[in-house]
C-alpha cells in the first residue's frame, strides 16, 4: 500500500490487528471527550465517535490515511461501553448470560481528500452463565478496558456459543474490511 497508515487509537487490540497482516502503522493518540456524544442508537454512538476521534488527530502529509474507531455492545435498546466497577462488569456479563448481544464497530478513514464512515456489526451468542462463571470472570482483569466487559480474544473466550460476522469487529477492528476500503481511496 502506498499510503501510510495512521492509527488514531490507544487500543491495544486495534495495534495487535494491523500488526498481524503485516500492515506498518504509525500511532497517532486522539484526545477527545467522548461523553459528549449522547445518542442512543448505537449505530450514529459509534459514527459518531469515530468521527471525533478521526478529526482530532492532524493529517502531516498528503499521503496518510487516519484510522479510528469506537466499539459498542448493544443488548435490548441498551448500549454498553467499558464497565466503572466490578458490579457494573457483572451486570452487564449477567444481562448478556443465555442470550445474544451485538457489537458495533464505527470507522472513519480519512485522508487529504477524502473521508469515509461506516459501521460493522457482529452477534454474539453466550452460554447460559452461572454466578460462580461471572464471580471468577468480574474477579479477573479481562473485563475492565473492554466494551460489554468481556474480551472475545481473551478469557471472554469461554463464554461464546457462536458468532455472526467478523469475529475481529467484536475485538474492536473489522480488518478486511478496513483494508478493502483503503483500498478504494
Ligand atoms: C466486546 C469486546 C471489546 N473489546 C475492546 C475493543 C476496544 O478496544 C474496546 C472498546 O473501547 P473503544 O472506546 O472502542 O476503544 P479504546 O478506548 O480501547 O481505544 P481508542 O478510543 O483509543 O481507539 O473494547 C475487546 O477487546 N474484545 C471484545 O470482545
Amino acid at each position: 500500500m502506498s499510503k501510510k497508515i495512521i492509527l488514531a487509537s490507544s487500543s491495544p487490540r486495534r495495534q495487535e490487528l494491523l500488526t498481524q497482516i503485516e500492515q506498518p502503522y504509525t500511532i497517532r493518540k486522539p484526545d477527545v471527550d467522548e461523553s459528549q456524544i449522547i445518542t442512543h442508537d448505537p449505530v450514529e454512538k459509534v459514527k459518531q465517535l469515530a468521527i471525533l476521534k478521526g478529526r482530532n488527530v492532524l493529517l502531516h502529509h498528503n499521503d496518510e490515511i487516519i484510522i479510528s474507531a469506537d466499539t459498542v455492545v448493544s443488548y435490548q435498546n441498551t448500549i454498553y461501553e467499558k464497565p466503572k466497577s466490578r458490579k457494573e462488569a457483572y451486570e452487564m456479563m449477567k444481562n448478556f448470560s443465555g442470550d445474544t448481544h451485538e457489537v458495533y464497530t464505527g470507522i472513519m478513514l480519512r485522508s487529504k481528500d477524502d473521508e469515509v464512515v461506516f459501521v460493522e456489526k457482529t452477534e454474539v451468542e453466550f452460554w447460559p452463565l452461572t454466578e460462580e462463571e461471572l464471580d471468577w470472570y468480574v474477579d479477573t482483569n479481562d473485563p475492565y478496558d473492554k466494551a460489554g466487559a468481556y474480551g472475545i480474544q481473551s478469557l471472554g473466550a469461554l463464554f461464546v456459543k457462536q458468532i455472526t460476522g467478523d469475529y475481529y469487529n467484536v475485538m474492536g477492528l473489522p480488518i478486511s474490511r478496513v483494508i478493502k476500503e483503503i483500498r478504494k481511496f
